[in-house]
């Protein structure tokens, strides 16, 4: 692990795209970012005409050893409690991937407790990571695994036809986990990265961020060397997203990225294999404090802002109609041609 081979993108199926786009009934540029989609999509998939439906939806569930330390607003067993709730179709995720028409499947990959729920897919690395701040959150064999778990599950989901991957998670105290992981790529300081996760209060805002700052001197991870990286600091939910985009990536499927923790693990896929990232659109920008930072590191601009700060992969269910949008123009547009409509250049006309 992980040796995967990510083809690189057709940038001349992009272009192509983008010639096609402006010769539809349109003015050239007038669909905006729709037409970028739907070039991106055409680059990555190789098809001028792209199928994007339908997302394959993975949300992945572990706990955290380091949610002892007070860093969350909410109590561990919040994670098992969710997992119920995705299991009986409760959650926003469930709710979102329903009127997407997702394929959408639910991993444990670490729950601390016992899930005994055949709708749960079960691939428990280790029920839950140990606490970080004390020691290693996972042996390295224990995040390799984590990774296959997520690999392993995206091509599961693509070969069901799945034809975008949307990864989200479910674990209590994985911001703390992600905010650690974001911390050792960047030389911005602790206040700008750290927040406030699941809702805790300004002092706890400050904990948070002490028990991160002890973490990194404890263990100086190195995301040069990725898996001792996830092994000391990381998340096996966070592992197996990584893993799944990279699964993703080498098919030639499109990744729609969610908030924070999903651009984390993004970042830790591109620590893989750099050019995962060609593969991925940010779907919205979430309120975490660090997410821009995130997402200026892996180079995207978020497709929406609605001031969501979830996780489950909810922010990318509700942009996905987005991509839903930029191949129909594609798709079912006419073009000058076949619609016979002058085009603007021919009359040699010009805006006013
Ligand atoms: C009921 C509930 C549902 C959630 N769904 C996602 N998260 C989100 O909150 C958690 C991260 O925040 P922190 O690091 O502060 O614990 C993750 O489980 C994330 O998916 C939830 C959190 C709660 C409480
Ligand atoms: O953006 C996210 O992924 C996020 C934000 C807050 C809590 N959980 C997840």
């Amino acid at each position: 692990m992980m040796n995967v081979s990510i083809p690189p993108i057709r940038r001349e199926m992009a272009e192509q795209a983008r010639a096609y786009i402006d010769q539809l009934t349109k003015p050239p540029g007038s669909l905006g970012r729709l037409e970028d989609i739907a070039a991106e999509l055409a680059g990555m998939t190789g098809e001028l005409l792209p199928r994007v439906t339908p997302p394959g939806v993975l949300v992945f569930a572990a706990d955290h050893g380091v949610a002892a330390e007070g860093v969350s607003a909410y109590p561990a067993e919040v994670t098992a409690q969710m997992v119920s709730n995705f299991a009986n179709g409760g959650a926003a995720i469930n709710a979102f991937s329903r009127h997407i028409g997702a394929l959408l499947q639910v991993i444990d990959v670490g729950v601390a407790a016992p899930i005994a729920d055949e709708r749960v897919i079960q691939k428990k690395v280790r029920p839950g990571t140990n606490n970080f701040a004390t020691m290693e959150a996972m042996t390295m064999s224990e995040a390799e695994q984590a990774l296959h778990v997520g690999y392993e599950q995206a091509v599961s989901v693509i070969g069901q036809g799945g034809r975008t991957l949307i990864v989200g998670e479910m674990g209590i105290g994985n911001t703390t986990a992600a905010s650690a992981l974001l911390a050792t790529l960047t030389d911005e300081p602790l206040e700008r990265i750290v927040g406030k996760g699941s809702g805790i209060r300004e002092e706890r805002l400050a904990h948070k961020r002490d028990v991160i700052r002890r973490a990194l001197l404890l263990h100086q991870p190195d995301p040069a060397k990725p898996i001792e990286w996830l092994a000391k600091i990381g998340g096996l939910e966070i592992a197996a997203m990584a893993g799944a985009m990279l699964a993703a990536a080498e098919r030639r499927i499109p990744i729609l990225l969610d908030g924070f923790i999903c651009t984390v693990a993004a970042l830790v896929a591109r620590q893989f294999a750099p050019n995962v990232a060609e593969y991925m659109i940010a779907g919205h920008r979430s309120q975490e404090l660090g997410h821009d930072i995130a997402l200026r590191l892996l180079g995207k601009e978020p497709l929406l802002d609605l001031r969501m700060r979830l996780g489950e992969g909810s922010g990318a269910a509700v942009a996905f109609p987005l991509f839903v949008a930029a191949t129909a123009m594609v798709n079912e547009m006419a073009t000058f041609a076949s619609a016979g409509i002058s085009t603007g250049e021919e009359k040699g006309e010009k805006q006013a």
